[in-house]
């Protein structure tokens, strides 16, 4: 069993969080952490969730249980960054699904990783992650006159553009390509107008109502296209993911992990 603490138990994911912790067969919701002194600590998350029954009340961010086995941070950079301070401290595992970073962020989550176990991925579903290698494989075996393109879709409460996976599929085609990622991406054609190079990843960003998250790859040629998408219809889906992982992490060495090694795809 791992016992497993959800930092920002109270934003949208934090609450699916806190029942995929508790209806996993193999994992328990040990602590919901929100900020400190925020009005709903003491108040017992139960009222807040769809499934599962726990005792555990909502508490403050700044202390981590004594029998927490792994943390889970899907919250804000600015949340991240002191989760992962408060983790470091404490020498507790985390499970990190927080997009937006920037490289310095990048940078001291890898820092943190010569000490903690981490797991950090920009999207824990299954198909993503399956998606990745997909599109890692059409950038490889397609010719070199593909025109290559990702589109992304969320709900409306999403603040970072491109989400995160969005970056993250393109950053996985750049490599497959032996391209510099930051070299070719365009996030604003009306800034630079220009005929397109056959050099380029081009990003499109729509948000709306309550789409959960759909991404599209497409691999654009003259006389075929083939178009790679996944379509997320519950927040659950990225919550399950984080829970395995937790559990999956559990016992690891220290290091920097990806649901790609969660799902022993690499
Ligand atoms: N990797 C993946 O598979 C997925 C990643 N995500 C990512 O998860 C993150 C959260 O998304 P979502 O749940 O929709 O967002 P919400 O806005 O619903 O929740 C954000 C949570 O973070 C907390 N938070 C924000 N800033 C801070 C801070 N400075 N200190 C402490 N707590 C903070 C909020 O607390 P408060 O209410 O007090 O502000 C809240 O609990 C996003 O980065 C999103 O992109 C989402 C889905 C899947
Ligand atoms: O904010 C979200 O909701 C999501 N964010 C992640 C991202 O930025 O890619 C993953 C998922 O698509 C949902």
């Amino acid at each position: 069993m791992t016992n497993i603490a959800i930092f920002g138990a109270n934003g949208r994911m934090g609450k699916v969080l806190c029942e995929a912790a508790l209806i996993s067969g193999n994992t328990s919701l040990a602590a919901a952490y929100v900020r400190d002194q925020h009005d709903l600590i003491g108040t017992k998350v139960q009222h807040f969730i769809n499934q599962g029954e726990t005792g555990v009340a909502f508490s403050t961010e700044a202390v981590i249980a004594e029998d927490v086995d792994v943390a889970i941070d899907f919250t804000l950079p600015a949340g991240m960054k002191k989760h992962l301070a408060t983790a470091l401290a404490r020498k507790t595992p985390l499970v990190i699904g927080t997009t937006g970073l920037t490289a310095e962020d990048m940078t001291e989550l890898e820092q943190a990783a010569k000490h903690i176990p981490i797991v950090f991925s920009r999207n824990f579903s299954v198909g993503i992650n399956l998606l990745e290698n997909l599109v890692k494989q059409a950038a490889k075996t397609l010719s070199d006159d593909v025109d290559i393109e990702v589109f992304e879709l969320h709900h409306r409460h999403k603040i970072d553009a491109p989400s995160g996976t969005a970056l993250m599929i393109g950053e996985a085609i750049a490599q497959a390509k032996g391209w510099d990622h930051d070299e070719v991406a365009v996030f604003d054609r009306s800034q630079d107008e220009h005929e397109k190079s056959q050099k380029e990843i081009g990003y499109s960003v729509m948000r709306g109502g309550d789409i959960v998250g759909e991404h599209t790859a497409y691999f654009a040629a003259e006389g075929e296209r083939l178009e790679l998408t996944h379509k997320a219809s519950s927040k659950m889906t990225f919550a399950k993911g984080a829970v395995r992982a937790a559990a999956w992490l559990k016992d690891k060495p220290v290091g920097l992990y990806t649901m790609q090694d969660v799902l022993g795809f690499r």
